[in-house]
């Protein structure tokens, strides 16, 4: 059987990822992953000097701008770790070093409130794609000075800091919803479920970047709170938001630290 020559990376006319349509000279070295187009268009608001916006046809959304004079880009990749996987690696192909996933998650342990924030150290590997990055007993980890720094900015600004184990899968209903698996994983002490860190994690250790992530509480599986029920939204969605702020101070002390 011949080999196939495939080159690692796809690239369009005029060197365009296809993913996110961005190009070389685009991409800050700091990242903020988001699942949520409105972060995009809310983060830009604390940023200066946008340079790059860029809306793709896959529904994927970049933006590059500066904070505290420093170079960043927020990328919303949309729901998932298949997606965040194609994200990534053009991200990383471009630039991209540190990588800070602002999202939301359901707890699994009665003690974690809605609102509350929970800061991966990992991830259970419950989705389908990093078994192409690696054996499924390599672990999905957050460099520690990630968590450090994240855990640091979260409760100087106020919040209520879960940090431990997550659990990501692919799909949210019946991956999360189903009994046994909620009880098994809150039995082992897993804080919550969301859809991309493992991903983010695995990826990023791979490739030789740096990751992590900050996650608001909006359900919890365990006592059937949900904001989506009416539940503490307004909580909820103002704390979603207002992560941006403080990992982007988290991103920017990473960088001296780091890079
Ligand atoms: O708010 P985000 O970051 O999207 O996080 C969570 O909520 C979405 C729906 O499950 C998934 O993306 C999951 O990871
Ligand atoms: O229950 C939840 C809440 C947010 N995100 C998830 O993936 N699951």
């Amino acid at each position: 059987m011949g080999v196939l020559k495939l080159p690692k990376y796809v690239e369009m006319a005029g060197g365009v990822a296809p993913v996110t349509e961005c190009k070389a000279g685009e991409i800050a070295p700091l990242v903020i992953l988001a699942n949520m187009r409105d972060h995009v268009v809310r983060a830009e608001a604390l940023l200066e000097d946008i340079t790059v916006r860029n809306d793709s046809v896959w529904g994927v959304n970049t933006i590059t701008g500066s904070y505290r004079c420093t170079p960043v880009t927020v990328c919303c990749a949309g729901i998932g770790a298949g997606q965040t996987s194609n994200v990534m690696e053009e991200l990383i192909n471009l630039g991209g070093k540190i990588f800070l996933q602002i999202g939301a998650t359901g707890a699994i342990q009665e003690n974690i409130a809605m609102g509350d924030t929970v800061i991966p150290t990992g991830a259970v590997r419950d989705e389908g794609v990093t078994r192409y990055y690696a054996p499924q007993q390599y672990p999905a980890v957050s460099d520690y000075r990630v968590v450090n720094a994240l855990v640091k900015a979260a409760r100087a600004a106020g919040n209520t800091v879960h940090a431990g184990i997550i659990r990501t899968t692919d799909g949210f209903y019946p991956s999360q919803r189903i009994e046994e698996y909620v009880k098994t994983y809150k039995d082992i002490g897993v804080l919550s479920v969301e859809q991309e860190v493992a991903a983010i994690l695995a990826i990023a250790a791979c490739r030789g970047c740096y990751a992590g992530a900050s996650l608001i509480v909006v359900g919890n599986l365990v006592t059937g709170s949900h904001s989506w029920n009416g539940d503490s939204v307004e909580l909820v969605e103002n704390e979603y938001f207002d992560q941006i702020g403080f990992v982007l101070d988290a991103l920017v002390e990473l960088k001296d630290e780091l890079l």
